[in-house]
């Protein structure tokens, strides 16, 4: 069956929000104190912005068919991915046909292997798959969730990321998660004053709703197993990516050394079927947290999911709108969604890659009905009222 070929690849970037969340204006929760690697150097303990957690920027990805049909793709890596994009990835998908996903993504992860593997050239590689989907659902008048499976259930549950979880039981979600503030080189102090605004939270919340607690990659296995303790008696739910993604080890002790009851995750900063699989079989995690503009995209997330299944692990992506809601409706060992509060307080339900998307789907009393999803491709459109930068033109 004849089917268009793939014309051209193009790669812009963006500032201000979206799908590079982090990149937040004053004021904002998310760039508040939250505890972090680098909090071990007094400088840069206030906000993640000092130390550059925004620099890059949002990447868009559009690949445009010969028919003049366009899918896009927003993750993060800015400019330095638009690069990757432009000069090195777009030879693999020109003149392509966009359903030869598997081949695409195989050329693109293996010729890039030398200097690439996780981080930014998986990232890259992630927006370059997420804008073939789009585009193959724009072709066939598809969403995602239908070229991949078929949603298994008639709406997505969700929980809500943010400073608080108290306003996001009001707001209908299943549980909240909240910061870490206070890291290791803070001292017995910053632990206390931890495990209390846990405890504050608690007794907000009521004892039923899931309040959980993200680390982001801050602590240690020491600090790490004493906070999970200290957490237990408020019934923290999980303990969420406590350590640095490489210290596999350490997860897998952490898992063994938690109260009975608490869940360990990770994989947020993870990538590809290779590094999941370390996680896996070395028991380093109960949920893992895959993102899907990172891990390398849709096809990986696919291959991820699977190999978690027959670890009888569940996947709950981080974040990542659409992009995950379209592959959470499809697994039953996805059974509800992370949506991150990107209202400045946390106070209100907004688009969480606003202003860049249109058409963006939020959740309402804290679900979506796949009804809403039910749109060609990942079913939302590029705000181009936005001023976009195109680096690496050809
Ligand atoms: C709130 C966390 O520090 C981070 O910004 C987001 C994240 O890790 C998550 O949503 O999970
Ligand atoms: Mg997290």
């Amino acid at each position: 069956m004849a089917h268009p070929k793939v014309r051209e690849v193009r790669a812009f970037v963006l500032r201000g929000g979206g799908a590079d969340y982090h990149d937040q204006g004053g004021g904002h929760w998310i760039d508040d104190r939250i505890a972090t690697p680098m909090s071990r150097y007094p400088d840069y303990r206030d906000s993640r912005q000092s130390f550059g957690i925004n620099v890059l920027g949002t990447l868009v990805v559009e690949v445009e068919a010969e028919d003049g049909t366009i899918g896009f793709a927003v993750t993060t890596g800015g400019e330095p991915a638009a690069f990757i994009v432009e000069r090195h990835l777009a030879r693999f998908v020109e003149g392509r046909d966009p359903r030869e996903v598997e081949k695409i993504w195989d050329q693109m992860y293996f010729s890039t292997q030398y200097y690439g593997r996780k981080g930014l050239v998986v990232n890259a590689i992630s927006g370059v798959d997420l804008a073939i989907w789009d585009l193959l659902g724009r072709l066939r008048e598809e969403p995602v969730h239908a070229m991949i499976g078929g949603a298994v259930r008639n709406e997505l549950q969700f929980y809500a990321t943010g400073a608080r979880p108290d306003l996001a039981k009001e707001m209908g979600f299943i549980g909240g998660k909240m910061p870490l503030r206070h890291a290791p080189a803070e001292g017995n102090e910053g632990l206390r004053e931890a495990v209390d605004a846990i405890g504050e939270m608690r007794a907000r919340v009521g004892p039923d709703f899931w309040l959980m607690l993200d680390c982001w990659m801050a602590l240690d296995l020491d600090y790490a197993t004493r906070l999970a303790h200290a957490a237990h008696e408020h019934g923290l739910k999980w303990i969420e990516e406590a350590l640095s993604p490489d210290d596999y080890w350490g997860y897998a002790q952490l898992k063994r050394d938690v109260p009975k009851g608490m869940l360990v995750t990770t994989g947020e900063h993870e990538a590809t079927r290779w590094g999941f699989r370390m996680l896996l079989e070395m028991e380093c995690c109960d949920i893992i947290q895959p993102d899907v503009g990172w891990c390398g995209g849709l096809t990986e997330l696919l291959k991820i999911s699977a190999l978690a299944d027959a670890h009888g692990k569940l996947v709950i992506p981080h974040g990542s709108s659409v992009y995950s809601y379209h592959f959470v409706a499809t697994r039953h060992n996805s059974p509800f969604a992370e949506y991150l509060m990107m209202a400045p307080k946390a106070d209100e339900v907004v688009p969480m890659f606003s202003p860049q998307l249109i058409g963006e789907p939020v959740p309402k009393d804290g679900r979506l009905k796949i009804a809403e999803l039910d749109k060609p491709g990942f079913g939302v459109e590029l705000n181009r009222d936005l001023a976009m930068a195109r680096p690496y033109a050809r």
